[in-house]
């Protein structure tokens, strides 16, 4: 690879969006995620889950919200620090979401020290909960991604498809 894999950050699109490195070509977030409103530790999101991304008849698939709140939680704390990822994430799916419905995510800080950060959200529709989630980040090693490569280009693809390490 010929660009440094570590000096990628999220930057704002051409339109002023967020948006990750699958849907920054689009200049859309294909999970139909839109901040509404950002102030200090707080940012809320207008978000209408795709028919595409239905489960059952007319409501969201589980990873579509999973993936919403990956997204949410990371803008979050993006706004202070752009070089992070997701150490764990958790989810409470307490009712159905609708598709081709707008619902509110409202997302925090919680807590940050050093390289940790510990951010939460709430979706609802209504004033009533759909879902939460709660994640663990990390700031990124300076060479989180070189290391990852590097580590990558070590493992050898056997003749039955399974890898190994070199
Ligand atoms: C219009 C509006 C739209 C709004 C909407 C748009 C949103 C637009 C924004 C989108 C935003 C999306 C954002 C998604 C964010 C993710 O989803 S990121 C992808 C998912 N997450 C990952 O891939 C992280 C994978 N995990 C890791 O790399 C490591 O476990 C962690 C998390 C860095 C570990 O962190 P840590 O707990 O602080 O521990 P650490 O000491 O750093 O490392 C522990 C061990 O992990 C291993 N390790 C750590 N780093 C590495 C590495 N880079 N390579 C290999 N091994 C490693 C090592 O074994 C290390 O041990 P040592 O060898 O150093 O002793």
């Amino acid at each position: 690879m010929s660009e440094d894999p570590d000096a990628s950050a999220i930057a704002p699109s051409p339109s002023g969006r967020l948006l990750c490195g699958g849907c920054a070509p689009h200049d859309a977030c294909r999970l139909g995620v839109e901040i509404a409103d950002a102030r200090d530790d707080v940012v809320r999101f207008e978000v209408v889950c795709p028919r595409s991304w239905h489960g059952g008849p007319g409501v969201a698939h589980g990873g579509w919200t999973a993936a919403v709140f990956d997204d949410v939680l990371s803008v979050v704390a993006l706004r202070v620090e752009p070089r992070l990822v997701t150490k764990s994430l958790a989810v409470s799916y307490l009712r159905p979401v609708p598709v081709e419905r707008p619902v509110q995510v409202l997302a925090r800080i919680d807590r940050h020290v050093g390289r940790q950060w510990e951010v939460s959200a709430e979706m609802t529709l209504a004033g009533t909960a759909l879902a939460t989630g709660r994640a663990e980040l990390r700031t990124r090693h300076p060479h989180h991604f070189a290391r990852h490569e590097a580590w990558l280009a070590r493992q050898t693809l056997s003749p039955n498809g399974s890898h190994a390490e070199s």
